[in-house]
Parts: structure tokens; sequence; C-alpha cells
């Protein structure tokens, strides 16, 4: 990838390109990667804003496609310079099996993998998760911990399991020879909770506190800190890796980055009112409402339903032992190493992402 003015040369593959993250990966790519001449977007469900995207100066390619076939992501992937893998099953909730997230997560990103090895692409962008690390199965608080941080991270739940499996192979795949014989380049990106526009559980939320008369009930002490990043600083930080890759390809490939801006440290459900606050409710309590051990037998009577009922119905709610586990371990990240090692500073400010996601929420109902 050459500096410069010339005509725009550059191919780049975004899988999952329509989801939430993805969706701000491949705008903000059209916004701020001049180099760009094609930008593919490979999703098993493509969005119809994909339309208006197609007017631009990009050449914008909408792919539907499924990351669990490979001659499909063989085929996406093939002539394109740098792919950003974001598409997955993100599910903690038992909506999908343990065997399908397993095939999506860490089959699709294998496939992805092999598909950069035979075509003879060199840079490979991974939207891992702090998932990876933790909360474990312990409950042990990981607090405002960096990428070196000593933490035994001890997963059973398919998710956090898969991702760490994907995250795995992804960063052995590293310097592996591509077709034409030069060396792959990866890194991985492990995004805390993120938020902002497009952010589905925000948004029921916002629906529950409307209908429960503009009010939200504490269930998880204010204590317990809970680490969130803005969408559009997560999306920032994949271009900005994207673009250094190959200029920094000795300090960067097989790393890994924890995806971190100013959002402030607060329980999920106090930050989560920094937006929902403004949009009128409030959340009632300074102490959560029930106590922990109540919860924690009405997730599991949530998950014992979902089984009993797993024949004639999808029973899915928030609540599940392991959601209010994670909800319920303080997990954040403090570092600066994406900073030293490619010069990211968020793009958006708190204050923007606040604002941003707050109309967001207000027009999302509407
Ligand atoms: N939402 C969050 O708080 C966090 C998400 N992540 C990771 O970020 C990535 C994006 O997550 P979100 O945008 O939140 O999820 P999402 O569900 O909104 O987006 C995932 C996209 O992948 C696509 N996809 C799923 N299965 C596919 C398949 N077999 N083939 C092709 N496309 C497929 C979906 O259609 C969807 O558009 C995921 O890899 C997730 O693990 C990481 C940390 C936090
Ligand atoms: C009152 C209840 C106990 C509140 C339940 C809230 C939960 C639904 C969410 C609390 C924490 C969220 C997860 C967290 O932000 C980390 C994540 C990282 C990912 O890679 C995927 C999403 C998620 C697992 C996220 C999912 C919702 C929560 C469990």
């Amino acid at each position: 990838m050459a500096e410069s003015a010339e005509a725009p040369k550059l191919v780049y593959l975004v899988t999952g390109g329509c989801g939430f993250l993805g969706e701000h990966v491949v705008r903000m790519l059209l916004e701020q990667e001049p180099r760009l001449r094609e930008l593919r977007v490979f999703d098993l469900h493509l969005s119809s804003w994909l339309e208006e995207l197609k007017t631009g100066p990009v050449q914008v390619t909408p792919i539907q496609g499924d990351v669990t076939q490979a001659h499909q992501v063989a085929a996406a992937v093939s002539g394109a310079h740098v792919v950003i893998h974001t598409a997955g099953l993100v599910d903690v909730f038992g909506r999908a099996s343990p065997e399908t997230i397993y095939k999506v997560n860490v089959q699709g990103t294998q496939n992805v993998i092999e598909a950069c090895v035979q075509t003879g692409t060199r840079f490979l962008v991974y939207t891992s998760s702090m998932e990876v690390v933790g909360p474990n199965v312990k409950g042990q608080p990981f607090y405002r911990g960096n990428e070196d941080t000593p933490y035994e991270a001890l997963h059973k739940h398919p998710y956090p399991q898969s991702k760490a499996q994907a995250e795995r192979l992804v960063l052995q795949a590293n310097g592996r020879k591509v077709q034409g014989g030069l060396p792959l380049v990866t890194c991985a990106l492990r995004p805390t909770g993120i938020y902002g526009e497009g952010h589905q559980i925000m948004r029921d939320f916002y629906l529950q506190g409307l209908r429960l008369g503009s009010r939200l009930f504490r269930a998880i002490p204010a204590s317990v800190e809970h680490g969130r990043v803005y969408v559009g600083n997560v999306a920032w930080m994949h271009v900005l890796v994207a673009r250094e890759l190959e200029p920094r390809a000795e300090l960067m490939g097989g790393q890994v980055y924890f995806c971190y801006d100013k959002s402030p440290y607060k329980s999920y459900e106090d930050f989560n009112m920094e937006f929902l606050g403004p949009c009128g409710l409030r959340l009632v309590g300074t102490r959560p409402l029930l106590p922990y051990w109540l919860l924690m037998l009405l997730a599991t009577l949530n998950a014992l339903l979902q089984w009993l009922l797993r024949p004639l119905l999808l029973y899915a709610p928030l609540l599940n032992p392991y959601t209010l586990a994670i909800a319920n371990t303080t997990f954040t990240v403090s570092t600066n190493k994406a900073q030293r090692h490619f010069g990211y500073e968020p793009l958006f400010s708190w204050e923007d992402s606040r604002t941003r996601t707050i109309l967001w929420v207000q027009g999302s109902t509407q």
C-alpha cells in the first residue's frame, strides 16, 4: 500500500459489514480512507442502506454470502488488499446452538484466513472481543487492566470460547506465506461492550423502560464497573489498524489491542442511563432492587425454561446466569497500546459519543 496522491487503488473487504459495528466500519472507511477504490461488503443479510452508498466515488460491492462457506469467502477475498473480519454470531442469550456459534465464529474465521493465504491477501484485521479475556468463570474482577495484565481467561460459554479460539487462529496465522510468497500480517481488536447508533440492546432497555412507566429498576450494584466503548471509535480503530498494518507490520503483526476511548467507567446500568436519562427514563434505587441470590435464581429459572421450551419455541430473555455474571463482574480496561503502536486517538469525544447515541435512541422508536 503505497503512500500517494495517486488514483485510489485499494480494495477492502469487510465481512459482517451490515451488522451494528460493520456498518460503522463501512461508513468510516468511505469517509476516512482516501486510497480506497473498491469496498466489498460481505454479509449473510445485505441491508438496504448499502444502495445509497453506491453513488459515491468508491465502488461499493455488496456480496451476500456466508463465512461458513469456504468457496464464497475465497471468491469475496480474491483481489482484496485488506480484510476486516467483523462477521460473527454474537449470542450470549442461547438463541443459537453452541455448534452454530462455533461454526460461524471459528470455522468462519478459519475460512477467512485460508482465503487470504490462497488468494494472496496480506492484511487481516480481526474483530475479537474483551470476552476473550473475561469476565472468567470464577467471576474475578479485571479492574482497568491492559493487554499484559495477568488474568485467568477461563470460559465455559460458547460465545467467549469461540471468540478466543478464533482470535488464536488469527494470531497464529501471522507470518504464514500467502500466494505469491509474502507473509500474512494479522492482528486482533478486542472491543469492550460497544454502544452507539444501532445498539439494539440499548433500544430494548429503552422500550422496556417506557413500558414500565419511564422507569428501570437497578439490578446491579453501582460499584461494578463495566467497560464500554463508542462504536464510532471502534470503527475508527479498525480503519487505522487496516491502514497501518503494512508500514508497521513488524510491530503490529500478531498483536492484540483492546478498543478503548474516553467513555467513563460506570456500571452497565449507570452507563446506559447516560443516554436513557436524557430520553426521559430514570433508574430507580441506589442499590439493587432484588438481592443477588434472587436474581441468580431468576436467571437460572430462565435457563431452565429455555431448555424446557426449546422443542416448542425459542425463549431467550436478556437475563440468564451468564449475562448476569458479565453484568455483575467488574471488567474495565485502561491502556494506551493502540496509541503507542499506531497513533490511535479516539475520533469522537465522550460528549460527542453521548450526544450521537442519545439522538439515535430518541429517533429509534419513531
Ligand atoms: N456488540 C458488542 O458489544 C461487541 C461485539 N464484538 C464483536 O464485533 C463483531 C460485530 O458484532 P456486532 O456488530 O455487535 O454484531 P451484529 O450481529 O450486529 O453483526 C454481525 C454481522 O455478521 C453477520 N453474520 C453473522 N453470521 C454470518 C455468516 N455466517 N456469514 C456472514 N455474515 C454473518 C450478521 O449478519 C451481522 O450483520 C462480532 O465479531 C462480535 O463478536 C466484540 C466486542 C463487543
Ligand atoms: C439486569 C441484567 C442483569 C442486565 C443484563 C445486561 C446484559 C444483557 C449485558 C451486560 C453486559 C453485556 C455484554 C458485554 O457488554 C460484553 C459483550 C461483548 C461481546 O463481545 C458481545 C456482547 C457482550 C457479550 C454484551 C452482551 C449483553 C450483556 C451481557
